[in-house]
Order: C-alpha cells, then structure tokens, then sequence
C-alpha cells in the first residue's frame, strides 16, 4: 500500500518533500493516521506535504498538526468555504494548499492565489498511482504561474521523464512522482532531472519577470 511519495521540490531543500497520501490513511482512522505521520516526523527531518483526497477536509485540521503535518492541501472541489479553511489551517500552524481536479478550472482557484501556499494542479484524476499524464492540465499551469508568480505550484499523477518538461515549462515547481521513482532503475538520477529541469525553467521565469 504506497502512502508517501518522494517530491523532489524547491520547497524542499536536500531531502525533498514527503507527500503523504492521505486518503488511504484516513480511511484506516485516527490513530493509523497518527502513528504513520508521527512516525516520519520522528524519523525524518522533512517537509511532510499531505495530499487530503478527502470529503470534509474541515474536519482532520488539528489531527494531522497534532501528527506533524507541514502542509495540509485540500481539494477546492470538498469544501464550501476554501478561504475560511485556509485560515483554519494557518492558524493551526501549517501552510495551506489547494488542489484541484482536472475537470475543474483554475479560475476556482484564482481568487485564493495571494492567500494559499500552493495549488496543487491535479495531472491524474484523484484516486491511485501509475495513470496517464493528462498534458491538457498544462495551461491552467501556465495561467497560474503567469499571475502568480511566486507561488508553488504542484502536479501530481503520472509526471515522468516523459512529461517534465511540459510540467517545468509550463511553470510547475513542485512535483511529486510515485510510478516513474519507485519503478525507476536509477532512483537518485531521476529526482535529480526532475529537480534541474525544474531549476532552468524556474530561472527562466524569474529572469523574464525582472525584464518586465
Ligand atoms: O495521488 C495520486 C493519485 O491520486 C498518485 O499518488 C499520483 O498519481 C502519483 O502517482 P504516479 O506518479 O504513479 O501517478
């Protein structure tokens, strides 16, 4: 049962971000919950990003600070009020993200730009590892990026050596890759292209947005 990812990411610093994928942890309860997160945080010194492919986001706040999440990055798609959750988790001490499907547009997300963290561009249908990338997520890649500038931006679901320099191009800087790291014959080389390429094309970004 895969519940974590390794997201080579600039958040992220040396070790990468572990991506907890938390609908399956849900499912199994609170106290499941509460030991394989405390579990990493006590083991690793990383950045725990959770994914919460869940209906009610609202409602596992304070569970996943208390288990020691970093971020905690909800669907638009779960909640009726995406700007109070954000606070919510702000004020629970955790940075805040927002995900969206890939039938969903981004302009669901746009008014929250200044006020997330992050917005997760969903690149799989929400549900489990090795599906197809869906390239037609890239524009709403590259709209958020062209207004925001210095947001993270993530994609999820089917990213590979394939893929990533649509996902990079289009101005994604956070990636998160189950099937193409686990199954990849040189782990390490893998997470390393997809960190340079995103480099370069975050580069690129920074330097066409002082030429402006
Ligand atoms: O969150 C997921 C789907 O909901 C998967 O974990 C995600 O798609 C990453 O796995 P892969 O790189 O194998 O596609």
């Amino acid at each position: 049962m895969p519940i974590a990812k390794i997201s080579p990411s600039l958040l992220s610093g040396d070790f990468g971000i572990l991506a907890a994928e938390c609908k399956r942890m849900v499912s199994h309860g609170a106290d499941w919950l509460h030991m394989v997160i405390s579990c990493l945080t006590k083991h690793l010194n990383a950045f725990l990003d959770c994914h919460m492919m869940v209906s009610e986001p609202e409602k596992w706040v304070d569970d996943f600070k208390k288990a020691g999440a970093s971020m905690y990055c909800f669907h638009i798609e779960a909640t009726k009020d995406a700007s109070a959750l954000i606070d919510k988790i702000h004020e629970a001490g955790m940075k805040a993200g927002v995900a969206v499907k890939p039938k969903t547009p981004i302009s669901a997300v746009m008014d929250l730009g200044h006020k997330m963290d992050m917005c997760l561009v969903m690149t799989v249908e929400p549900g489990f590892g090795g599906q197809r990338f869906i390239a037609e997520c890239m524009p709403k890649v590259k709209e958020l990026r062209a207004r925001f500038p210095n947001l993270d931006i993530e994609v999820d679901g089917g990213v590979s050596l394939e893929n990533i320099d649509a996902a990079a191009e289009a101005g994604a800087n956070v990636i998160v890759a189950g099937t193409s790291i686990f199954k990849a014959e040189d782990i390490t080389g893998t997470i390393e292209a997809f960190r340079a390429k995103v480099n370069v094309e975050q580069d690129k970004l920074s330097k066409e947005s002082i030429a402006v």
